[in-house]
């Protein structure tokens, strides 16, 4: 027998599901199969092999498959939850918790049965406490249950710096640091520019503006959209997520964790900086922080525990 491929279920596909099957694919991390609900059966069969028909223009060998059924997910190697509703604008993300706790518990019941010893990654909102409730409807070990916020905040923050300084994004370092909210905590003292502290590149005003924007960062796109929330930067985080996983990159990224400890929360999920490797989340740092960061860290801790106290399901 030859080697075999790695596989990867995306479940949910609807726009930031597609979009990353997409991405997956194009990059031939593995191949992909893209699941939804029965009633969108027919739809899911179709974007599959629409984007299989892209394969022979763009040159990937990945294969692409739809379905709505959870035998075609057996013995993924990751599994990527996306499914759910959306926010539109007037809503926060913990508008959706109940109705997206529901369906998240769901979809882990399936993926407990079918990919047993998969490594998961939850994008769903408000992503923090899905991933509790994906966590405890799994009961998978720790490292095995991610949640996507930080590497799309900081990407966020990481665009915005570039463009500021009008420097290649390419050159920007910094990362972010608590829950996928408007009170997450963006680290300045931790940002820079091909080495350089943006805090003696950048005035203080404009800093803070950058960091205020970084916090509505979903919002913006939201109110720009009308009817939906951001998916192509979403897609993107969640693809460079399962890379460093599948080919063991050991990449440091700030991923939606269980602190046990860290930082001073025991059983709370929140965004930390990581290593992330083959099996998943392989460390947490703990860095020293100033009063002040303590301070909106343990705001935006608050804002998490306080929608988890609020499910139902
Ligand atoms: N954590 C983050 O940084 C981000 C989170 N999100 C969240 O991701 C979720 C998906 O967003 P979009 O793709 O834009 O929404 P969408 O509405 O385009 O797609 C969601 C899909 O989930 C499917 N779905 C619903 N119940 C399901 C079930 N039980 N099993 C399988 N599929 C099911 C729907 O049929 C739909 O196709 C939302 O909750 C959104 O808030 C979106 C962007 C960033
Ligand atoms: O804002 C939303 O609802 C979707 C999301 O989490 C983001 O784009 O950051």
């Amino acid at each position: 027998m030859g080697l075999k491929r790695n596989k990867i279920s995306v479940v949910g596909a609807g726009f930031t599901g597609a979009t990353t099957a997409l991405m997956l694919a194009q990059k031939e991390l593995g191949d992909v199969v893209l699941i939804d609900i029965p009633q969108l059966e027919n739809p899911t069969k179709g974007k599959a092999l629409d984007m299989m028909e892209a394969s022979p223009v763009q040159g990937f060998d990945s294969q692409i498959m739809g379905t709505s059924n959870y035998e075609d997910a057996v013995d993924s190697d990751v599994v990527i939850i996306t499914a759910g509703i959306a926010r539109k604008p007037g809503m926060s993300r913990d508008d959706l918790v109940n109705t997206n706790a529901g369906i998240v518990k769901s979809v882990c019941e399936n993926i407990k049965r079918y990919a047993p010893n998969s490594i998961v990654i939850i994008l769903s909102n408000p992503v923090d406490a899905m991933t509790y409730v994906a966590y405890n409807a799994l009961g998978f070990p720790k490292n095995r249950v991610i949640g996507q916020s930080g590497v799309l905040d900081t990407a966020r923050y990481c665009t915005f710096i570039a463009q500021e300084l009008n420097v290649s994004v390419e050159d920007v370092r910094g990362f972010v640091l608590g829950g996928h909210g408007d009170d997450m905590v963006p680290l300045v003292r931790y940002s820079s520019v091909g080495g350089i502290p943006i805090d003696t590149l950048i005035s203080a005003e404009r800093i803070e503006a950058i960091v205020q924007r970084t916090r509505v960062g979903g919002g913006e796109i939201v109110n720009l959209l009308g009817n939906g929330s951001a998916y192509y930067a979403p897609a993107a985080s969640l693809v460079q997520m399962t890379e460093a996983i599948l080919k063991d990159k050991k990449r440091i990224i700030p991923v939606i964790a269980l602190l046990e400890g860290e930082y001073g929360y025991d059983g709370l999920f929140m965004g930390v900086p990581t290593i992330l490797g083959g099996d998943g989340i392989e460390k947490i740092f703990e860095l020293e922080l100033t009063a002040d960061e303590l301070l909106a860290l343990e705001q935006s801790a608050d804002s998490v525990r306080n929608v988890i106290s609020v499910i139902t399901v």
